[in-house]
């Protein structure tokens, strides 16, 4: 395992060091590396999420809005694989205290977010890329990730104590994504003429959420390093709280990265792999990526939503047919295939292609 770098990448932000060589971007063999290019506009909806509610569906004037709706989510899925939810139901107060609670965890001295260290071959905890391999370029980031629920697999252990808010700010944020995921993958079945179960019914009851909470400090040489390399999600649904002020989440569409602006108070629905599977490709897991910048840190939480690790998923059977053969396995805990794909370099979904 090669060295890793003497000093934290929070560290030389404030110092205003060059990046070391092995967080300079120099290739990437499955999306174009360009970060200037970037922009938009593009059309990333912005999708009243309200309208999916049942009570929406009954109230016969918002018949039309809510079919409206329906249209732009199935062909925003189709081509992008994301939009931004609003009518959640969070205020902005909320959303604000939320950002919040992770912004102030992270301006913790370092000894003191060490107390929640990431453990080596562990998912869980503060830290920073696993270093796999010396060529692996690594991000200019840190991260927080923790399991929300179900409530039994919390390790309470690397929930920070402070801000004393922070564990019951996080669970009360949960609570509240977690129902909007629910309407959300209703409507996307609906939205595909299936019945409203065939993507809630494959996650199973005690499906799994999982937090990451990304610190971004800025660099001195943003045009070299990414806060965040390329990725699609294992999850099936990933809801992003962005930062609200610092824009640097872009979305590969049409192999072309476009910006994802910052819409106050919407939360960024991206899809990851596992609905890509469940779909049968129908539904896109797009690429993405965070550039860094020079001026700004910036904060942001992703909110994953996975199966539950014994369930198998597949495509659904209603959308395999002769125009569109069954391109996927069926899988389970694709969560660890995908870290286990991760570490030998290879792109996970490849693997249960067929
Ligand atoms: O920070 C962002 O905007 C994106 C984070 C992300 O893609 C992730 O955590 O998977
Ligand atoms: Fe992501």
């Amino acid at each position: 395992m090669p060295p890793l770098p003497a000093k934290s990448v929070p560290e030389m932000s404030v110092d205003g060091d060059e990046p070391p060589p092995q967080y300079i971007v120099k290739e990437c063999n499955f999306a174009p590396l360009d970060l200037s290019t970037a922009s938009g506009p593009f059309p990333i909806p912005i999708i009243d999420i309200s309208l999916f509610s049942e009570s929406a569906s009954a109230n016969s004037s918002k018949k039309e809005a809510a079919d409206e709706a329906l249209e732009q989510l199935r062909s925003a899925l189709i081509s992008a694989g994301c939009f931004q939810a609003v009518g959640h139901g969070m205020s902005s107060s909320f959303l604000d205290k939320v950002r919040e609670v992770a912004r102030q965890f992270f301006a913790l001295p370092l000894e003191e977010k060490q107390k929640y260290a990431r453990a080596e071959n562990e998912s869980e905890g503060f830290g920073s890329d696993t270093v796999v391999s010396d060529k692996q370029v690594l991000d200019w980031s840190n991260r927080l990730t923790l399991q929300v629920f179900p409530e039994e697999r919390r390790r309470l252990n690397l929930w920070p104590k402070t801000p004393n808010e922070f564990g019951e700010t996080l669970h009360e944020y949960g609570l509240k994504v977690r129902s909007a995921m629910a309407l959300m993958y209703k409507a996307m079945a609906r939205s595909l003429n299936l019945e409203e179960n065939s993507f809630l019914g494959q996650m199973g009851d005690n499906s799994l959420n999982e937090v990451r909470m990304n610190f971004y400090p800025p660099c001195s040489r943003p045009d070299l390093v990414l806060g965040l390399k390329p990725h699609t999600d294992r999850s099936a649904m990933t809801v992003l709280l962005q930062d609200s002020e610092v824009e640097s989440l872009q979305m590969l569409i049409d192999d072309k990265w476009v910006k994802v602006p910052i819409v106050k108070d919407a939360l960024v629905v991206n899809l990851g792999d596992q609905m890509e599977i469940m779909s049968n490709g129908v539904f896109k897991s797009p690429l993405h990526r965070v550039v860094s910048n020079s001026g700004k840190l910036r904060v942001s939480l992703a909110f994953l939503s996975e199966p539950e690790p014994e369930k198998e998923i597949g495509p659904v059977d209603a959308l395999v047919d002769e125009h569109r053969p069954r391109g996927y396995k069926n899988v389970k805990s694709y969560g660890s295939l995908n870290y286990t794909c991760y570490q030998k370099g290879m792109v996970a979904i490849d693997m249960v292609k067929m």
